[in-house]
């Protein structure tokens, strides 16, 4: 199973700007989670502070036990190597093809001989799809092979974290989605706990069991799917929806005297842009049929309702509607807002 990843009053400044402050969450071992925000919230700073990248200034970010932020350089090294890291752009060497990016940080870090890095990369190809294109370079391929290509090279040392940064970045919706499903079917398949930063609606309504939202310096949100996609919360509905209609504005939060021009516009007819209904809760991609069961399913089913007494209301309606009668049974629900 991956590791528990626990974030504790995580703080992050650059000089007299904080980026976000008193970040709180634990990411479940082998669940997908994802982060949401706006762009320049630090969604980015935080996955490269969870690897100790960046150090915060204070809180803790604790990997079985060891606390990344204060731990000794030699810990992070090793802590460091239970990450694998998918960055924005597959981050590929472009004079090296496919299998020898893939096979890098085997080369680097293992004594394995030849023959094994061998078996094991092209393991890793076949998995994120990519058999047959071993001797491509990454110029010579689409953005989407070079991010799964990238996911392979992070999947190389047996990875208990994956982290992701825009898996979507640069492709269309249908890959994006094709993509999704390998994270799924990886995450069926090594049961590793992973956190993907997005801004892509179709991605964090269908893919994460759990999701946040940074928002002006905070977490404003970590949790089951079901919380934030229910949330009443204007910001996280106007994001959902991509709408100018709310507080988030072209660069920041809007200030007061935007807010009312905008919303005088909006009244008198112009289209504050993005969809109208983006309420309910979508059904959750699963992984391919043929892959195992993905454990972090089952688990999370268990955590989930040890806790369903504390979430909001409408979270709780479609949590229960999404059980089963004989999970009803079981967790001793009962649909009875229908
Ligand atoms: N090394 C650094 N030194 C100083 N400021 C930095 C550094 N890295 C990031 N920042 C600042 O931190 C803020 C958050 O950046 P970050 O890239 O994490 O945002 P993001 O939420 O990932 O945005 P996007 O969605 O646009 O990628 C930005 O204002 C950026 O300028």
């Amino acid at each position: 199973m991956g590791a528990e990843v626990v974030v504790e009053g995580l703080t992050k400044s650059f000089g007299k700007q904080t980026i976000w402050r008193d970040v709180t969450m634990t990411l479940p071992a082998g669940e997908v989670s994802a982060l949401l925000g706006p762009s320049g919230t630090g969604k980015s700073v935080f996955l490269k502070s969870m690897i100790g990248l960046l150090k915060p200034e204070r809180g803790r970010c604790l990997i079985n036990g060891v606390d990344i932020v204060t731990c000794s350089e030699r810990q992070l090294y090793e802590t460091r190597k239970l990450f694998g890291v998918l960055f924005q752009d597959g981050a590929l060497f472009g004079s090296m093809n496919l299998f020898d990016n893939v096979a890098f940080p085997l080369r680097e870090h293992t004594r394995k001989s030849e023959s094994e890095i061998k078996r094991i990369v092209l393991e890793k190809l076949d998995i994120t799809g990519l058999a047959g294109a071993e001797k491509k370079l990454p110029g010579e391929i689409s953005g989407g092979m070079r991010k799964r290509a990238g996911l392979a090279r992070a999947l190389v040392l047996d990875p208990e974290i994956i982290l992701v940064d825009e898996p979507d970045s640069g492709l269309d919706p249908v890959r994006t989605t094709y993509i999704s499903q390998v994270f799924l079917d990886v995450n069926a398949q090594i049961d590793a706990t992973f956190l993907i930063v997005t801004h892509n609606i179709n991605l964090a309504r269908t893919v994460p069991d759990n999701i946040g939202m940074l928002y002006r310096k905070e977490l404003v949100m970590f949790g089951p799917r079901e919380v934030l996609l229910t949330s009443e919360e204007p910001a996280v509905k106007q994001f959902l929806r991509g709408s100018m209609d709310g507080p988030i504005g072209m660069s920041e939060e809007k200030d007061s005297a935007t807010a009312a021009a905008e919303q005088a516009l909006f009244e008198a007819g112009h289209h504050a842009g993005g969809v109208e209904d983006i309420s309910g809760v979508p059904e959750q991609m699963q992984a391919t049929p043929g892959m195992p069961e993905r454990q972090g399913v089952r688990r999370r089913k268990d955590r989930v309702m040890s806790i369903l007494h504390t979430l909001p209301p409408a979270a709780q309606r479609h949590i229960i509607d999404s059980l089963s009668p004989a999970e009803q049974h079981h967790y001793n629900v009962r649909q009875v807002w229908r």
